[in-house]
Parts: C-alpha cells; sequence; structure tokens
C-alpha cells in the first residue's frame, strides 16, 4: 500500500487573557478569527471565568464549528465569593502572580504545552499584556511571544510612560494640580491633563504596588516579537506612530467586534449581518430590546459601567435624578453587584425602580451591541471601558463619559477632545450636570455629535473591510503565525 501524504498540522496559538470581562471579550474575538483562519487555538481561562460564559454565553457551541478550538481552565487564585469589581478588581493582579504563574508553568510542562493527538505543542503565546509570567515562560522555553493589551492605545502608551511621569514628578496625583498638563507622555502635551491620566496613577505613593504593577508590566512588553492592540490606524495614528518607536512590530487589527462579524460575512457563514454570540458573564435580559422598539429613533440614552465598576449609593441617585430630569428615555443596565452595599440587587431604593417606570427601563445586563445598533438609542453614558467605547463608536453612537478607573480616564479624555464625540463628566457626580450633559448631547448639540461619530464609525467600518488596515494587519499577523511553524 501507498504512503498516504499527512497535510502538515496547523500552527497551534495560545491565547490567554487576564480573567476579567473585558479582556476575555476581546481576546474571545481573537480566539475566533484565528480559528476562521484554520490555525489551532487554546483559549486559557480562569475557572471562574469558564463557569460564567458556560453559564450565560453558551460559548461551547459559538466554538463547536472550530474543530481546532479548546477551552482550558486555570485558577486566578481568589477564592470564589471574592467580588472581582469595584476597588478590590486590582487585587487579581497579585493573586495571579502568586497562584496562577506557577500553575501556568506546571500545566504547561505536564502537557508538553497542550501537545495531544494531531495537535502541536503550541508553537505561539498570545498573553494579555499584563500577565509578564506567561512572557517569561515562553521566553524560557524559545517559544514565540506576542502580548495582545486589551485597552486603547493611548492608555498602553501612557502607561508606557510611567516611568518618565514618575521622574518627572507627576505622579503621585494627591489632589491638587489635576488640571496641569501632563509633559511626559510624547504627542498628548497639549491636552492631557494630570486627571486624565490612567487611574493607577491616583495613588498616594509612587510605590502603591498598584501604581507599579502596571508600570513593570506595561515597561516589559517590548521583549515580545510583537504586540496586537484591539485599535484602528484612523482612530489612534499619532499615538500609534510613537509606540512603533519602542514596539515595531505592531498590529493594529480592531475594532474586533466590528472585524469578527466582517470576516464571518466574507466567509459566507451567514448572509445576513451576523449578531456574535456573546462572550457575557452575565445573563443577557432581551425584554430590552423589545422596549426598545416601541422607542422613537435616537431617543433613548444607554447607560452603562461595564463589569467592574461599583456606584455608591450617593452616586446612583445623582445618576437617577440626572436621567430622570433630563427629560430623555433611558435604558439602565444595573448589574446585580453594581451598588455598594452587602447584598447587591436589594440596594436598589424602591423609589428608583418605581420612578424609573415612566421613562425608564432597567436590566441586569444587555446585548450590548445589539442595543447600540438599535435604532433608538440616541446616547451612551458609559464608563469609557475600551471594548464599549470601540462598540459605540462603530454604532455611531455619541457619549458621555464617567470614568472610574484604569484606562477610562485617559479614553474619556480622548472622547471629548481628541475625537469630539462626546463628553466628558470626570471627577463630578452632579445631578444638574448630568441633566444638562444629557440634554447637550441627545437634544442641543446633537447633529454636531452625530456627525463626528458617524465619521469615525464609517473609517472604523472601513478599516476592517477587505482592504481597510486592520484586515491587511490580521492577514499579517496570521501570515506570521503561520511562518512560525514554516
Ligand atoms: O450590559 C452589558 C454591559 C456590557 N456588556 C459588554 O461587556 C463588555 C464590557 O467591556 P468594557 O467596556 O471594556 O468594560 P469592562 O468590562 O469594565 O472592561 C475592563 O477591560 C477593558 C479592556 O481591557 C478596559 O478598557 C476597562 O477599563 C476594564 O474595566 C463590552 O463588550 C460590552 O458590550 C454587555 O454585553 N452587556
Ligand atoms: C484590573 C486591571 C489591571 C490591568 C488591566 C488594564 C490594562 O491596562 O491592561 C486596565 O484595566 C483593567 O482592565 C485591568
Amino acid at each position: 500500500m501507498g504512503h498516504q501524504q499527512q497535510s502538515p498540522l496547523p500552527p497551534h496559538v495560545l491565547i490567554f487573557p487576564l480573567p476579567i470581562q473585558g479582556h476575555v471579550n476581546s481576546m474571545l474575538k481573537l480566539a475566533e478569527l484565528l480559528s476562521l483562519a484554520a490555525v489551532d487555538v487554546t483559549f486559557l481561562v480562569s475557572d471562574f471565568s469558564h463557569r460564567r460564559l458556560l453559564r450565560h454565553a453558551d460559548i461551547h457551541s459559538r466554538f463547536s464549528r472550530y474543530p481546532g478550538f479548546r477551552f482550558k481552565t486555570i485558577s486566578d487564585g481568589l477564592p470564589d465569593d471574592h467580588p472581582r469589581a469595584g476597588e478590590r478588581i486590582m487585587e487579581i493582579m497579585p493573586s495571579i502572580k502568586n497562584v496562577t504563574a506557577s500553575l501556568f508553568k506546571e500545566m504547561m510542562v505536564a502537557t508538553d504545552c497542550f501537545r495531544s493527538d494531531g495537535r502541536r505543542p503550541v508553537t505561539c503565546i498570545i498573553a494579555d499584556g499584563v500577565l509578564s509570567f506567561a512572557g517569561d515562560f515562553a521566553v524560557e522555553k524559545g517559544i514565540p511571544l506576542v502580548y495582545f493589551r486589551t485597552v486603547s492605545a493611548c492608555s498602553f502608551w501612557a502607561c508606557f510612560c510611567f516611568q518618565e511621569i514618575m521622574e518627572a514628578g507627576e505622579v503621585p496625583l494627591k489632589g491638587n494640580g489635576m488640571d496641569l498638563l501632563v509633559k511626559s507622555v510624547p504627542g498628548m502635551e497639549g491636552f492631557l491633563r494630570r486627571r486624565d491620566l490612567p487611574g493607577f496613577c491616583r495613588v498616594d505613593e509612587v510605590s502603591d504596588p498598584r501604581f507599579q504593577v502596571i508600570k513593570t508590566e506595561t515597561r516589559q512588553t517590548p521583549r515580545a516579537q510583537a504586540v496586537i492592540l484591539n485599535t484602528f490606524e484612523n482612530l489612534e495614528g499619532p499615538v500609534l506612530s510613537h509606540i512603533r518607536t519602542r514596539m515595531p512590530n505592531l498590529f493594529t487589527i480592531g475594532p474586533l467586534h466590528s472585524h469578527l462579524k466582517s470576516r464571518l460575512l466574507k466567509e459566507k457563514t451567514t448572509t445576513t449581518l451576523p449578531s456574535t454570540a456573546s462572550g457575557s458573564f452575565w445573563e443577557e435580559d432581551r425584554s430590552c430590546i423589545e422596549w426598545l422598539d416601541r422607542k422613537p429613533p435616537k431617543s433613548v440614552i444607554y447607560v452603562s459601567f461595564g463589569s467592574i465598576t461599583v456606584l455608591s449609593r450617593d452616586q446612583l441617585m445623582e445618576f437617577w435624578y440626572g436621567l430622570v430630569n433630563s427629560g430623555q428615555y433611558f435604558l439602565w443596565v444595573m448589574r446585580p453587584d453594581s451598588i455598594a452595599g452587602k447584598d447587591g440587587k436589594s440596594q436598589i431604593p424602591a423609589e428608583i425602580s418605581e420612578g424609573t417606570k415612566e421613562r425608564g427601563y432597567m436590566v441586569g445586563w444587555a446585548p450590548q451591541e445589539e442595543v447600540l445598533n438599535h435604532h433608538a438609542i440616541g446616547g451612551f453614558l458609559t464608563h469609557s471601558g475600551w471594548n464599549s467605547t470601540l462598540e459605540s463608536i462603530v454604532a455611531g453612537v455619541p457619549m458621555i463619559c464617567w470614568p472610574y478607573f484604569a484606562d477610562q480616564m485617559i479614553n474619556s479624555r480622548f472622547v471629548s477632545e481628541v475625537w469630539k464625540i462626546g463628553l466628558d463628566m470626570k471627577d463630578t457626580c452632579d445631578r444638574a450636570l448630568i441633566e444638562k450633559m444629557v440634554r447637550d448631547l441627545m437634544v442641543v448639540r446633537k447633529d454636531e455629535f452625530i456627525r463626528s461619530v458617524d465619521r469615525m464609525a464609517k473609517m472604523a467600518r472601513e478599516a476592517v473591510s477587505g482592504r481597510g488596515s486592520s484586515y491587511c494587519n490580521l492577514d499579517g499577523l496570521i501570515e506570521y503565525v503561520r511562518s512560525m511553524v514554516a
């Protein structure tokens, strides 16, 4: 019998996100894009996140069409009842370093880097840019390493400059001088105030581990062979040029949610624009879509502060009065754990649930991409998480930004001062201002904002289509991953 010609095994990429919603969302999109290109993918996520995905996101059926895709799980080192939200979210960083790092190494050695029948050992590690221990392993074993930092380029670059910011005495932020311009982030000298620096700078001493960990994790990025960012050239071009002086092998492939839709359409896996299955950690309440169906075009402001923000009762009341007094319809996402206090949902005051009925609607978690693309949505009151910002841009929805922490502080400055597609209310939470901003966004300056965000939306869609920059860059990344096994 003649010897059958075997086709060579595909490359095998390990994708390893920081196990929180915003990071898992965008890295799952990358995983699906690579799976579409017939690359084998092992997606390593915390047991905790995996349970949430299984429960609320129907994740296995989403990936069942990709035979080369596998989930593997690992502990994030936190107890199950840890809130993984609010101020305590940063506890995940030392926990991962102290617990997950050694488990990861053991797992990689014990499985021969996830080798199995018909599957090579991992040929490339794509790790979250803040998981440097995965980078240590890759470097030690000579496995090609790519970092994916899931935040904006502007935030990544500001974090990269933490050393210089510190040496210039521009941190720690002590509450005064917050409106002084920051001189140590090249390219942002004209508009970046101290209050706009990533929230990790809001510490009393530079020795604070929350500042130090981000400084160290970010500064080691250039040791990777390449870096991926979920952004596009026309959105953050000037910042990207600065980053490329230090990390020339930079792949901008975003907005990933839109890119995935574009490729799925092109693969002719579907004839209508696919609503890609979600990666939600909470149950999506679809009743809000029926509520929106009954509202006039661009008449509703969507309110959501992402997966980590926790509001004090006072803040909740200010937002609520501001929204009600604005006279606009509002759809408000109130996660069960989003109000400070012990027992989450029961903390929503009765006056709010009752008083919302006239012009508002509340859900615990929404199908956000679909909501933002609904004709009834005219504005987004957001915490300025990077996925939310990109989803709003692509949907052509102007924003009011109330950043809570981290990259959100700088994203909101870019939304208001650089891209001019919304308003920034950082460091304030006052009902009269909220009322005014909602009216300005939805009524008074509506046309001006819609014009600029529509222009940006068009550029975003171009970036992920046929000959667009992100589309070509993803092709380049796939080629690069393939070249590692050639
Ligand atoms: O009701 C909701 C609310 C949110 N989402 C989705 O959840 C994601 C939220 O992501 P993001 O807007 O980035 O916010 P966070 O969950 O807070 O993300 C964390 O991770 C991001 C990416 O690194 C950072 O930019 C943020 O600051 C950080 O808090 C988005 O895809 C939303 O579409 C829903 O599906 N339904
Ligand atoms: C919990 C935070 C630690 C780092 C992550 C981050 C980043 O800059 O990569 C920003 O905010 C959060 O998403 C993460």
